[in-house]
């Protein structure tokens, strides 16, 4: 999780506020160097001031609202006197900053700060405008904030994350900026920004939300979405590589199973194999192969209503107490509660792991001779004498293996392991953080198993038209080209680390076009 993001925001800006904010959006600010501009519609504002002066009226008649003028949590039957209530949100923030584990990357710490930006745009969580306007000058100027992964049950909202951005809006803690780990003060202070004072719900609209795990899904979304294409074109490689059956994703065979996402993966898997007729094998692929389109198809269809679920939470307001600026009616919930997207998250590390077993599968045939219908054992280019001392793709397929099995462990689902915290106040939680962790693991495994049988495939294909002719589309053509500009043929033997982690890295940047014209 060390990527670093494209830091010149652009001039292309994603505008918050009065409108609904996509996964896309989320990855143009986050991957793309867009800036953010909070909307400049009348109506935004002035709805965003109302819910910070209601707050403010409710204070002044003595109204008691959790977490303002009582304890957090369990702690939600202390009344805190008048005179310390201005220095509770503070407090929330810092006894939170015990976050472990490695720190969000910068595309996924970009990814939080918006997400946690929006949700409060929504005007339900009583901040004042410059909080928000703070919160855009960390995203277009970059500024970072250094944010542990672990630590959050996903159900007060991602608590002990989120302190890190309430820690850098208020000039604590350390940010990354412009590459180097500074502390947020200095930071704030060479950009002539000054730290935001918490007013007394602050605290808590910043960090009692499900921000980081929203963010994490958007990513995960995004790279599950081209991973699942680049499978189908591989399923179509490896088809030719081992003389498949193209009859296998005929259109006319799916028009009898209704699965859009499944008719998709049939439909572009067909595309990519060639008209002219292989000599057929064997009349039914092994199921790695003729059962593709089943496979991939479940993350296709899936991928729909998580959008939907992401979307939805990325435009909810997720934290507690809301106040409704239309009515003006204090409302005590639990919308911190992350259970949609454990739920999409769980279930898309599943989809991807099984991709992962697929590909996996589909190199098993093709370094067997038992099962590669003539292609050389190991896919080893080298022949006569030297064929004996080239072990060809032996170790990348066990390495396959490895990552595979990795993959397929990481799918016990995180959102079961509720565990009661924090005095039972928090007895059911979501894990939802968790298991967008794990999901975005199991995609990186997966796109290294996809690495080595882009690499596997290409070498296959070659050794094909080494026998004979070996009828391609221009897609395929032109990908395999590409592919091999990279990785040139194997024939002795050498180490293939560099390789596999450049096409890894291409994976990432989404680098082909995969049926985009679609
Ligand atoms: N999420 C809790 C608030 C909370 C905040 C901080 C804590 O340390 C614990 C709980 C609620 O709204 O009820």
């Amino acid at each position: 999780m060390n990527k670093p993001v494209n830091l010149s925001a652009t001039s292309a800006s994603v505008t918050i506020g009065q409108r609904q904010l996509t996964i896309q959006e989320v990855l143009q600010i986050a991957r793309g160097g867009h800036a953010v501009t909070l909307s400049t519609e009348p109506a935004f504002r002035q709805r965003i001031e109302q819910g910070a002066n209601l707050l403010a009226g409710l204070l002044e008649n003595n109204g008691s609202v959790y977490g303002v003028n009582t304890g957090y949590g369990d702690s939600c039957t202390v009344n805190i006197p008048p005179e310390l209530v201005a220095e509770l949100p503070l407090h929330l923030t810092r006894y939170h900053g015990c976050g472990l584990g490695a720190y969000l990357d910068d595309e996924a710490t970009l990814a939080v700060l918006v997400c946690r930006l929006n949700s409060l745009a929504r005007g339900y969580s009583a901040v004042r405008w410059p909080l928000l306007e703070q919160l855009t000058h960390l995203i277009n100027h970059r500024i970072l904030p250094q944010i542990p992964e672990e630590g959050s049950v996903g159900a007060s909202g991602d608590l002990t994350p989120l302190s890190y951005v309430a820690a850098a809006l208020v000039g604590e803690r350390e940010v990354r900026y412009r590459g180097r780990l500074q502390p947020a003060a200095d930071v704030l202070q060479s950009l002539q920004l000054s730290p935001i004072k918490l007013a007394p719900k602050e605290g808590l609209a910043i960090m009692n939300g499900t921000a980081v795990m929203t963010a994490l899904a958007c990513l995960a979304w995004q790279r599950a979405e081209y991973l699942s294409r680049l499978c189908c074109r591989l399923t179509a490689m490896a088809s030719v590589a081992l003389l498949g059956n193209r009859g296998h994703f005929n259109p006319r065979l799916f028009a009898a199973k209704p699965h859009a996402g499944q008719n998709q993966a049939a439909a572009w898997i067909f595309a990519d194999l060639s008209d002219e007729s292989n000599a057929v094998i064997r009349l039914q692929d092994r199921y790695s192969i003729r059962c593709a389109p089943h496979v991939i198809g479940i993350t296709r269809d899936a991928l729909g209503w998580m959008q939907r679920d992401i979307e939805n939470e990325l435009n909810s307001a997720n934290d507690n107490p809301l106040i409704d600026p239309d009515t003006g009616e204090l409302l005590h919930g639990g919308h911190f509660y992350g259970g949609h997207i454990a739920f999409a998250m769980d279930s898309l590390k599943n989809a991807v792991a099984n991709l992962a077993d697929l590909m996996d599968r589909q190199l098993a045939l093709l370094v067997d001779s038992r099962y590669n219908h003539g292609l050389s054992q190991n896919l080893s280019g080298s022949q006569g004498e030297r064929a004996a001392i080239n072990h060809g793709f032996k170790a990348v397929q066990i390495g396959a293996s490895a990552w595979t099995a990795e993959a397929l462990k990481l799918t016990m689902p995180a959102s079961v392991f509720s565990r009661s915290t924090e005095c039972h106040n928090q007895d059911k939680v979501s894990m939802g953080t968790i298991a967008a962790r794990d999901c975005l693991r199991v995609l990186t495994l997966t796109e290294q198993v996809a690495s080595a049988l882009i690499m596997a495939t290409c070498q296959g294909i070659a050794l094909r038209q080494q026998q004979q002719a070996t009828p391609l589309t221009a897609e395929v053509a032109a990908f395999i080209k590409q592919c091999q500009s990279h990785s040139a043929f194997l024939d002795e033997d050498r180490p293939l680390e560099a390789e596999l982690r450049h096409f890894c890295e291409l994976i990432r940047n989404e680098h082909w076009e995969l049926y985009s014209h679609e």
